[in-house]
């Protein structure tokens, strides 16, 4: 096929763009969205599940998140996921074989102590507390005397103020084990996750302050124990989403900090996901590192719960091994001879690429791939910037479409999941409001071009700003959603002679639509054979 004279087809991602009830919590039914209510009266459509087993994870109630969905989309089918695959190692054994883990452990022997750093929550986004619990439980049983963990407050992977229960489960586990002779296991350090260590835009102060509280036990704020700091920023503001929460120290009577790293200990980051692993590994591990001063670095031995950046193989020491695609979409149609590009801004770059990729960050043939970064901006909350790089996206979306030199397009719109996830309604609605109007730019030029878009999103949270409890309170949601995305196939030479297959009841985990189908749909519009190792395509022809 001559990529030159290609007809576009793109994939257009509006991350965190979900199908709502409509109610008050619908920040998306409250927008102004003239393009998707056009698209959707006029074009074939449908809904896709993006949680749970439907996206290769654990439990059914799951939710989904760019990640896994990003990798769904791209393998074409449904893989164990990397909670999933811990989970069968944890239950089966075999996680505690690997090399990796003998190794920490082996510090613990030699008197050194256990840092986990990580989310601790059950989001299941990019942590588990079961696996916080399952190490701490497997040094206790191997007779490692000493363990420290520094915390990171989740609040947008799970409700905004549930920190003190996850708190609490691991204090109840360090009782029951400090009370055997010998044994010392404590909370070290913790702060919100948006505030200290999990960042993914390069805001290296934010990595700092963590190092400095983790490594160097040195903060501005310091406390007996976990539930005075939270105890004591919740009175300062009632409010506090977890992940706002200032960092602080744990500290002994003394005021000395409790889980000061030294020369000999071992640190495990007990998060599975990698985008925002990746800086706090570069600084553990890096010998060039130059994105603060670490300070008197002590010699620990460091490891991650799974890879984070496979380009540069970062962790060196992985607990579990990648999740793997082996024949990704975006290798299939570099095989067939088809120019792709891939399209966002930084806070979704990893997932239009290493994740879509299953595996890859960087083109495999820079000819034949271009992979375009528009950098988010920095140093503030989307709340307040809720337009984000979206017209910047789609200026440059218009300009690859006229190009005319490219058969696929994978574009993400990070807008309504970013500002979903601060939990605040009109930012939300502006959010989504700007994104419709990208999108309407960009089908345009697809028409006078003569491509086809599919239109859908990862995983759904704008639709869902709000949750209810039982007794009537509400509350704010930061999270994702599990409500089905929208999914519909722009064409503009559309003649109703086909549809996509619609969600029903007799339907299994397989062949209900879903993220997986996507591959195969976009191999059909473009007019090629669909791979047979794949799933089917959504097209139903009349
Ligand atoms: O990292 C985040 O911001 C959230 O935990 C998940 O959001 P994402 O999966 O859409 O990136
Ligand atoms: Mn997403
Ligand atoms: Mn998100």
């Amino acid at each position: 096929m001559n990529s030159n004279s290609a007809k576009p087809v793109l994939l257009i991602v509006m991350d965190g763009w979900g199908m709502g009830s409509g109610g008050p919590e619908d920040a998306i039914a409250q927008s102004s969205t003239p393009v998707f209510d056009r698209l959707w009266s006029s074009c074939a459509h449908t809904t896709l599940m993006t949680h749970g087993p439907f996206v290769g994870l654990p439990a059914k109630k799951d939710m989904g998140g760019s990640e896994v969905g990003h990798l769904t989309m791209g393998a074409g089918e449904i893989l164990d996921q990397g909670p999933t695959r811990i989970n069968k190692a944890i239950a089966d054994g075999s996680f505690f074989d690997s090399e990796a883990l003998k190794q920490v452990m082996a510090t613990g022997d030699e008197g050194g102590t256990i840092h986990l750093i990580g989310l601790l929550s059950d989001g299941n986004i990019h942590s588990h507390l079961d696996h916080f619990q399952s190490l701490i439980n497997h040094a206790f049983e191997r007779g490692i005397k000493s363990l420290r963990v520094h915390a990171l407050f989740d609040g947008r992977d799970v409700g905004i103020q549930t920190a003190q229960k996850f708190v609490c489960e691991l204090e109840e586990d360090f009782t029951f084990i400090n009370s055997h002779e010998g044994f010392n296991y404590h909370f070290a350090s913790g702060g919100g996750r948006e505030r200290i260590v999990m960042d993914r835009d390069r805001d290296w102060a934010k990595v700092e302050e963590g190092w400095n509280l983790m490594v160097h036990g040195k903060g501005r704020h310091h406390f007996p124990s976990m539930m005075a700091a939270i105890n004591h920023f919740r009175s300062e503001k009632p409010d506090l989403i977890d992940q706002d929460m200032e960092g602080f120290v744990v500290v002994d009577e003394a005021d000395h900090p409790v889980g000061a790293m030294q020369d000999g200990d071992a640190v495990v980051m007990v998060n599975f996901r990698g985008d925002r692993a990746i800086e706090i590994t570069e600084a553990f591990e890096l010998v060039d590192f130059d994105g603060f001063d670490r300070g008197n670095r002590p010699d620990v031995l460091y490891a991650g719960m799974m890879v984070y950046d496979e380009d540069r193989n970062l962790p060196k020491l992985q607990l579990m091994g990648p999740t793997k695609v082996d024949n990704p979409f975006g290798r299939r149609i570099l095989n067939l001879g088809i120019k792709q590009f891939r399209l966002t801004e930084t806070q979704k770059y990893p997932h239009v690429t290493f994740f879509f990729n299953g595996g890859y960050r960087q083109p495999l043939d820079p000819a034949m791939e271009d992979y375009i970064l528009i950098p988010s901006d920095k140093k503030v909350s989307f709340a307040d910037a809720p337009a984000m790089k979206a017209n910047e996206i789609a200026d440059k979306a218009v300009e690859l479409i006229e190009s005319d030199q490219y058969g696929f397009g994978l574009i993400n719109f990070a807008n309504a999941d970013m500002v979903g996830h601060c939990g605040m309604m009109a930012p939300a609605i502006k959010a989504i409001e700007t994104v419709d109007a990208a999108v309407g730019r960009i089908v345009d030029a697809l028409e006078k071009a003569g491509g086809k878009a599919l239109i859908t999103a990862d995983h759904g949270n704008a639709e869902e700003m709000l949750v209810f409890a039982k007794d009537g309170a509400q509350e704010a949601s930061t999270k994702h959603s599990i409500n089905p995305v929208p999914c519909i196939l722009f064409d503009p030479t559309y003649d109703g002679s086909y549809n996509l297959r619609q969600p029903d009841d007799e339907q299994t985990i397989e062949t209900k639509p879903g993220l997986a189908h996507l591959a195969a749909t976009l191999f059909e519009m473009m007019g090629q054979q669909v791979p047979d190792d794949i799933y089917p395509s959504l097209i139903v022809r009349n």
